[in-house]
Order: C-alpha cells, then structure tokens, then sequence
C-alpha cells in the first residue's frame, strides 16, 4: 500500500513526497507529472478537452499509482473521484494544508488552470469546497505555512516508519 500525499494547490504535495520517498528509500510518483508524460501540459488538457476529460485522465493515472509499492502526490482534485476516496479509506495519507496567507505567493507565475484567473480568490474557494475530504481521508495532517520543508519530511518520513513497526 502506497504513501500518499493529498492537500489544496500549492500546499507542497508533489515537493514534500519527493522527499519523503527518497527518505524512505522507496519510488515517488506524482500523478500530475505521469499525467503531462502522458497527454502534454495540464493547461492544455484543461483548455482544449475540459477539466471533466482532465478528471477522467486524472482517475486512470491514480488508480495505476495507488497499486504500486511507492510514495504517491497526487493533484489536489483527485479526491473528488469516489472510487479514488474508497480506496484511500484505510491507507496511509499524508494531508499537506496551508494557509491562504502562505499561499498567495506560491501561486504567483502558477500554470495551475483553475487559480489562473483570480488566484487566492479561487484558492480559497476550491479548497473550502474540498476540505471535509482532505480532513476525512486524513491519518496524519501537517501543516507547511510556517515550518521548513525538510523539518515536514523528517517527520513524515519518522511517522511512516513508527506506522509500519
Ligand atoms: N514548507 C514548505 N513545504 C513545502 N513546499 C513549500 C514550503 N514552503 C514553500 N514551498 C513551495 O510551495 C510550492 C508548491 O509546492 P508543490 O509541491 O508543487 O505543491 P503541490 O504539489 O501541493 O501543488 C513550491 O514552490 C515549494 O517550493
Ligand atoms: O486542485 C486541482 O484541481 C488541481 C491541482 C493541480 O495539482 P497540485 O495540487 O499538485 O497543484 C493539478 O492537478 C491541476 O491543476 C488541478
Ligand atoms: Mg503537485
């Protein structure tokens, strides 16, 4: 079973986990990344086939990771998708928040489609909207608004191991 990151836009899902899995020693996928090998840039899909074509693609990539023996960050959409909820139920997931504060200046130059037009605006929008299932499918929730990206890997990497004694 995998090790898997969720969390908004931006929280440090795909930077965190990269990290965590070279810690553990284990492989890191991120499913946006297998999705761009795939079909080309997110923006694209998002512009020419729409974000219900994105969430399709979005489905088939995260099923395939969630079967691997690896360190998992998926998009931060990803749990809208029942099925990818059910089988997150009774998994490791790491839930990476922050706050609309520390936020703002990540997303500045972001080619994240859905905070393209109004940034922290719509942040705040989409994750309000998604929170109940971050908090749901949570078993261990860090927060990366104040502390240093490393000091969240170690204890990610530390919680793992205690979780698998
Ligand atoms: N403490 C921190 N932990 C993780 N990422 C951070 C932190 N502080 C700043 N960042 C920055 O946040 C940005 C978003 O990280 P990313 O991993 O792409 O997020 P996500 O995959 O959740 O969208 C990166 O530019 C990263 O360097
Ligand atoms: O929250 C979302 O719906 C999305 C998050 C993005 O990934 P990150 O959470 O890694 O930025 C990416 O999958 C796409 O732009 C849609
Ligand atoms: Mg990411």
């Amino acid at each position: 079973m995998p090790l898997v990151f969720i969390g908004p836009m931006a929280a440090g899902k795909s930077k965190i986990g990269r990290r965590v899995a070279r810690g553990l020693g284990v492989p890191f996928i991120d499913t946006d990344q297998r999705i761009v090998a795939q079909h080309g840039p997110i923006e694209q899909i998002f512009t020419r086939d729409g974000e219900e074509r994105f969430r399709q693609i979005e489905r088939e990539v995260v099923a395939d990771a969630l079967r691997e023996q690896a360190v998992v960050s998926l998009g931060g959409g990803a749990v809208l998708d029942v099925d990818t909820q059910a089988e997150l139920a009774g998994a490791s997931v790491v839930y990476v928040t922050v706050s609309a504060a520390a936020v703002a200046e990540r997303l500045a130059g972001t080619d994240r489609p859905l905070v393209a037009g109004d940034g922290v605006a719509a942040w705040e929008r989409i994750f309000t909207a998604r929170r109940p299932i971050y908090e749901r499918l949570a078993t261990l929730t860090i927060d990366s608004s104040r502390t240093p990206m490393m000091r969240l890997v170690d204890h990610v990497v530390a919680w793992h191991k205690e979780e698998q004694r």
